[in-house]
């Protein structure tokens, strides 16, 4: 009507103008979706056999190679970002930095971190790693407060000493060890007894037992047959949660906290969760930092033990530590002493590099995701392979060579921060990132200095490194031992 009124000649063609553009907007928008259409696709690769796809190939690939064979392959033919047919759904696979951090830093926004059922029914449906959004970032902020660095230094690092002399003090000279056992039961006994609160050691033991079956049970395949590693988890997982829910009742009785008490004791101080949600959070903790923990101190003395110029220098570092402090028997190790231990540090970053334990991430896409030309549809699973960039000849020089040196290079001191590297990501990133990550760098340097000060020894079968189900040693790493000392760490073990 306005425009009739100023303009009465012309209205018809302002308006026949308007159909104009209203169809030429409408021509380039459907152009521009033609081309969304086009463009964008699916990661390129192979889809292998109906159902199974490429999962044979993938638990071959990543049991008996590292770095594994399959990506390799898969790289090489379609790029660093491929897709394969994966337990029967879409996967895509990814050995590009920038894509992994991507993903990981879209955590609960496009993508989600998915596990198999029965692995959520043994570690529990109110637990950290298996919740989601608001939840896991309250479950998230509460697991790193308890393992902040100043808590590590008050409440962690004579307990943790306290628990390397009693597990690591009796062995003689000349017996053979299976070295993966012993870590593992270091890495139980100091979760045992920082979580719990639990010191005398035929608790721990019997805690110990239990929890290795839970451990086995969470790491089998996924098949839920009677008498499986499953039903046994499960059978133990029942016997934990009886023993920490007698541990909270002990504590909600007593009412204060004492000085050796363990992060439950702390976390039912500092925080309002109900008994049920408390039980899963320690659960959650207990499984996520023993055999991550575990297997990189038997790697550390596996690629040190093919190293010997490494291992003369971590052990220089030791001994120096020792006797410039003075420092004999079961004195001690201070917070300054963790602090001043840089090539240890080396040791680790490179044993964590070479020998990840979480070699790859599992995600699933919450919606269709546009990542540069490619679409990965809903529902789809997303695999950053960490190793895959840790292993990368482009990224690191040799990288198939343990040099811990590398890491006092000035030039790789950004690429060596863990928190923000993409090229370096051993403790996973975004909101999922490793909350235990500084607790588990202080046990295993620890580890280190009171295993390598005790003792030497000699590889007495030859091993190797495999990756599944979970990351070992296919022969357990047996070695025989010698006292470096008789006075050093011969210390009886207290009940
Ligand atoms: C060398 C030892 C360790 C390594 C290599 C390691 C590695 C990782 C990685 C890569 C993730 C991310 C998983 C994902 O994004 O899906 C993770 C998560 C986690 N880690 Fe560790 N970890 C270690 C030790 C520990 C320790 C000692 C604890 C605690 C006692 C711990 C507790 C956790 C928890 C609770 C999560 C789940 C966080 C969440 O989902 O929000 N980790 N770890």
């Amino acid at each position: 009507e306005i425009m009739r009124e100023i303009y009465p000649s012309t209205w018809p063609l302002t308006i026949t103008t308007l159909f104009f553009i209203i169809f030429l907007a409408k021509f380039f928008l459907s152009k521009k979706k033609n081309v969304a259409q086009r463009t964008y696709k699916l990661p390129p690769g192979r889809r292998g056999w109906p159902l199974i796809g490429d999962s044979f190939n993938w638990y071959k690939a990543v049991a008996s190679s590292h770095p594994p064979q399959f990506v390799e392959e898969q790289v090489k033919r379609f790029g660093k970002i491929f897709s394969c047919s994966l337990f029967g759904k879409w996967a895509v696979v990814s050995a590009d930095p920038n894509f992994n951090k991507f993903v990981m830093q879209n955590e609960g926004k496009f993508f989600q971190s998915s596990y198999p059922k029965s692995f959520r029914d043994l570690v529990g449906k109110n637990g950290v790693i298996t919740v989601q959004g608001e939840q896991q970032r309250k479950l998230h902020a509460i697991a790193s407060n308890m393992m902040r660095l100043d808590k590590l230094r008050f409440h962690f690092l004579e307990d943790i000493q306290r628990v390397m002399l009693q597990t690591l003090s009796s062995f003689q000279s000349n017996q053979v060890i299976h070295l993966q056992d012993v870590c593992r039961k270091v890495a139980i006994n100091l979760m045992v007894n920082q979580l719990l609160g639990v010191s005398s050691e035929s608790e721990i033991n019997e805690m110990a037992r239990l929890f290795s079956d839970f451990v086995d049970g969470c790491l089998s395949v996924p098949i839920n047959l009677p008498g499986m590693a499953y039903h046994t988890g499960m059978k133990a997982r029942e016997k934990i949660i009886i023993k920490i829910n007698n541990t909270i009742e002990m504590y909600r009785q007593r009412g204060s906290l004492e000085v050796n008490d363990g992060v439950l004791a702390r976390l039912l101080e500092e925080e309002n969760l109900p008994n049920d949600a408390v039980a899963d959070f320690i659960i959650n903790l207990l499984f996520a930092g023993n055999e991550t923990t575990a297997k990189t101190m038997l790697f550390a003395v596996y690629f040190l033990s093919k190293c010997p110029r490494a291992m003369k220098q971590l052990l220089d570092e030791h001994e120096n530590l020792r006797s410039k402090s003075n420092i004999v028997g079961e004195e001690m190790l201070t917070w300054q002493h963790y602090k001043s231990m840089s090539f240890t540090q080396c040791v680790i970053d490179e044993t964590l590099r070479l020998g990840g334990i979480a070699i790859w991430l599992l995600r699933e896409a919450k919606e269709d995701v546009v990542y540069q030309d490619y679409v990965i549809p809903k529902g789809c699973f997303v695999v950053p392979f960490l190793s895959a960039v840790h292993l990368d000849e482009k990224v690191y020089n040799g990288a198939l060579n343990f040099n811990p040196w590398r890491w006092m290079d000035p030039d790789n001191q950004e690429k060596r921060n863990w928190r923000t590297s993409q090229f370096y990501a051993p403790f996973g990133g975004g909101a999922r990132f490793c909350p235990g990550a500084e607790l588990a760098r202080l046990q295993i340097a620890l580890f280190l200095h009171y295993f390598v000060t005790t003792y030497s020894w000699n590889q007495v079968k030859e091993d190797q490194m495999s990756f599944f189900p979970s990351a070992r040693l296919v022969n357990g790493f047996q070695i025989c031992l010698t006292r470096r000392h008789d006075d050093q760490m011969n210390i009886k073990s207290r009940d």
